[in-house]
């Protein structure tokens, strides 16, 4: 099987075995052009000859269409991810004609039963979604921190692109630290907030920035890099079954 995650930053794919295996992955940075990137890597997926291909996708119904297009060209069936806030996995009191496919999945993925789970994404987005014993209670979206950095050399005169680093949350005492020590401060502050309303829940943290805000996160965090994998392998499976 192929698996294609179409993110607003980042197309990727896993090519997995028959017993779920990733035999292939990568990440590339689609530049708002990803039919175009995806053109590029139609030879190698040809060669790869998976059987279906499973797609995750936040670009909306345009550029969905693109990557129809493009894929069509394979002569493999493929099949984009609906959310179903009634699925049996999960219930959902979200929208489910709103609710982002790679959060949905990402719940999906990491969804139990047995348990309370606050599952953050840290992509190009932060959301921080509440799931009680496989009902999603609705949720939080944030800018990441990059996209709170731009929002700042752009809107301000004084506040000029600079390449600090996110890495502490105390008070700065220059510019550069106080943007980013602000900024990182905004998303952790968040996060440990939303962990002391809800004490009993899990925190599970996926995503690109998962590891640089977690590490300040005042409650243990379990960090898990294959969630949206994982969901889009429970939605296909489940959906061959029913
Ligand atoms: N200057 C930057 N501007 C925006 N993003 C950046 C920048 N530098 C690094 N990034 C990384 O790009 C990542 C977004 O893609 P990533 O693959 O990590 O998450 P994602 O959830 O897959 O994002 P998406 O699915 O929205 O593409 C951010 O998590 C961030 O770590
Ligand atoms: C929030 C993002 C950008 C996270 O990638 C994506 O899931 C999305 O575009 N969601 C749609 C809005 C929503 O989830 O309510
Ligand atoms: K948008």
């Amino acid at each position: 099987m192929l698996w294609l995650d179409l993110g607003n930053t980042r197309l990727k794919y896993w090519l997995t075995d028959d017993i779920g295996q990733i035999v292939a992955h990568d990440a590339k940075q689609h530049l708002q052009a990803p039919a175009e990137l995806l053109m590029g890597l139609t030879d190698r997926f040809e060669r790869y000859a998976p059987d279906f291909i499973g797609i995750s996708s936040v670009l909306g119904d345009n550029l969905n269409a693109k990557v129809s297009e493009t894929l069509s060209r394979l002569n493999i069936p493929f099949e984009f991810v609906h959310v179903d806030a009634a699925h049996a996995l999960m219930k959902s009191a979200y929208s489910d004609q709103q609710l982002g496919c790679d959060r949905w999945l990402q719940m999906l993925g990491a969804v139990d039963k047995k348990k309370r789970q606050c599952v953050i994404g840290c992509g190009t987005a932060v959301t921080i979604d509440l799931i009680d014993h496989a009902e999603h209670l609705g949720g939080y979206i944030f800018p990441s921190i990059y996209l709170q950095r731009e929002s700042l050399f752009s809107g301000t005169k004084q506040i000029t692109i600079s390449n600090g680093t996110f890495d502490s949350v105390n008070q700065g005492l220059t510019t550069q630290d106080a943007v980013h020590r602000g900024i990182l401060l905004s998303i952790v502050g968040a996060i440990n907030e939303i962990s002391h309303r809800h004490p009993n829940f899990e925190l599970i943290m996926t995503g690109g920035d998962a590891a640089i805000i977690s590490q300040h996160v005042n409650r243990p965090v379990r960090l898990r890099d294959d969630l949206l994998l994982n969901g889009l392998a429970r939605y296909f499976d489940y959906r061959n079954k029913s």
